[in-house]
């Protein structure tokens, strides 16, 4: 029996298993003198019952057992608790399946029978090491799932990271995969091409082609030769064979924006096309048949569109198997804020333009302003105010000369309290360099400013700005680095690390130090 103290073993909770009872008795007499919990079972379903009940941190069995074996249990055991250590205690002529267990993951090591107690107890001791660092490694993987959760800023075209916006991505990763017809619905300007070509982005059919029609674009006179194309002849100015949509998108997705605004006749005859795939052309008598999946949108509520008899209801119900509606931008908490930062990065960068930031007031507006053309409106306004005025802060005035706001008005939505926003990680447009953002809530005000990772400052007529939107604490300025890494590299904190010339451990413990001070 052992006489050393095993300080690694304390608390610990061991699971012998083994269908004779008299080697477990010897086992648990073995171990008597550790700090750690021994538990016993008679077979491979007492074992199951047990962990049921209080999850061991070690288990180790024997392999040949009545009812279930050792290898069954074991590697049920793996992945039911893939954070507890699984081995065996095995007799020499059961080595061949103890070493395919090995092999296939389900145990971590093996002692042979009889077994020798001092080489059993080191043995435990590197299997309980092992299960921290197993345990541990799951914790920081379940901490950087929410982390990179909480912080999903970008998905597929969009930016935005409110809840609205979450569940809009979620519900295009569950339908993407599959062929299902989709129905968006959303106000003008929310988004509902950037869904589309999401859910296209994410099927299967993302190497194939998307094509969108808008509807509303396309004269009623052309829209059938549009989607079916049609032959030479077929009506005066039909000067040659022409492919429709259904025909470019064979194998893809035809989104077909604004179908409202289609002819209720030829909605009969799309109708037909998506129950059967098939399709003729315009004065055609040739049959042809496609693989197509549909999504469609309308901006005006489509039971409206059916009741004012602008929307076929079986052409409606046909699409809609799967919906998804885009909420108005003012209902995305700061969404708009991390939209207006994105584009003034790369609005500056292509006009030539030296952007530090965005005036507080003016995010003020941003956040408050009504946005009934939604997020292109927005986008449209940070172009307009980052040509028509000079950096080094968009100014609230810009953004009020670009909305045409009265005086009145740009009072009313500057002045209202910001809530606090997410701090935004990266805003990295394509074509621009990486920019930094922040926020300083030290002096209680909230302040938010979009850095450019470019700039230096010397140029910066330092009287003419607030210097607490410009000078963080330092803390703040490590968090953000440190995020802006993570996001550039994708969430791979390692990766993250090394770039930032620190070790994994480092990162992982500031994360976690965050937590739990948040
Ligand atoms: N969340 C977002 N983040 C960044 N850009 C966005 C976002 N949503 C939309 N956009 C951009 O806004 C513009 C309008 O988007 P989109 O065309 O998808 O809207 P829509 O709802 O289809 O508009 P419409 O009703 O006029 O057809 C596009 O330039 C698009 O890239």
């Amino acid at each position: 029996m052992t006489t050393h103290i095993h300080p690694n073993l304390e608390g610990a909770t061991v699971l012998f298993v083994d269908d004779e009872p008299q080697i477990l008795r010897a086992l648990e007499r073995g171990m008597a003198t550790l700090p750690c919990q021994i538990m016993l079972a008679e077979s491979g379903e007492q074992a199951l019952e047990i962990m049921s009940q209080q999850p061991a941190d070690i288990i180790i069995s024997d392999m040949r057992m009545p009812g279930m074996s050792g290898d069954e249990l074991l590697s049920r055991i793996a992945e039911d608790y893939p954070e507890t250590v699984r081995m065996v205690l095995t007799g020499y002529a059961e080595m061949s399946s103890v070493l395919k267990a090995v092999n296939e993951g389900h145990i971590w090591g093996y002692m042979s029978k009889p077994w020798n107690e001092e080489q059993l107890i080191i043995s435990l001791e590197q299997a309980i090491y092992t299960q921290r660092i197993l345990a541990e490694y799951s914790l920081l993987r379940r901490n950087m799932e929410s982390y990179e959760r909480q912080f999903r800023e970008r998905f597929e075209g969009f930016i935005g990271s409110s809840v609205a916006m979450e569940f809009v991505y979620k519900s295009i990763e569950q339908c993407a995969p599959s062929h299902a017809s989709v129905f968006i619905t959303g106000p003008t300007g929310s988004g509902k091409e950037v869904t589309a070509a999401a859910i296209h982005n994410l099927s299967p059919r993302k190497n194939k082609p998307f094509l969108a029609i808008n509807c509303a674009a396309i004269p009623h006179e052309l829209m059938e030769s549009e989607i079916f194309g049609h032959i030479k002849g077929a009506f005066s100015g039909a000067i040659s064979n022409r492919q429709g949509a259904a025909s470019l998108a064979h194998g893809g997705t035809l989104f077909l924006d604004e179908l409202g605004e289609m002819d209720i006749s030829l909605q009969a005859k799309l109708l037909r096309f998506i129950q059967t795939g098939c399709f003729q052309k315009v004065g055609s008598e040739k049959v042809e048949k496609v693989d197509i999946r549909f999504i469609a949108a309308t901006n005006r509520d489509p039971l409206d569109a059916i009741q004012d008899k602008q929307l076929r209801e079986d052409l409606y119900y046909r699409l809609n198997v799967i919906s998804i509606h885009l909420p108005p931008l003012c209902e995305r908490d700061k969404d708009a804020l991390l939209i207006a930062r994105n584009n003034l990065d790369k609005y500056s960068t292509q006009e030539g333009k030296v952007f530090i930031g965005i005036e507080e007031n003016a995010e003020n507006l941003i956040v408050n302003y009504p946005w009934p053309g939604n997020v292109r409106q927005l986008i449209n306004t940070i172009h307009s105010a980052v040509i028509m005025s000079e950096g080094p802060l968009l100014s609230l005035q810009a953004l009020g000369f670009a909305l045409k706001l009265s005086n009145e008005e740009l009072q009313q939505y500057s002045k209202r309290p910001l809530r606090k926003a997410p701090i935004q990680p990266i805003s990295q447009p394509t074509n621009s360099p990486p920019s930094l953002s922040a926020e300083s809530s030290s002096n209680g005000n909230t302040h938010d400013v979009t850095l450019n990772s470019n700039f230096d400052g010397s140029n910066l007529d330092k009287s003419c700005i607030d210097r607490s939107n410009i000078i963080l604490p330092l803390a703040e300025v490590e968090k953000i680095a440190i995020e802006r890494a993570i996001s550039l590299c994708d969430g791979n904190v390692v990766k993250a690390a090394g770039e930032l010339k620190v070790s994994p451990s480092t990162l992982y413990r500031k994360i976690q130090n965050w937590q739990t001070t948040a």
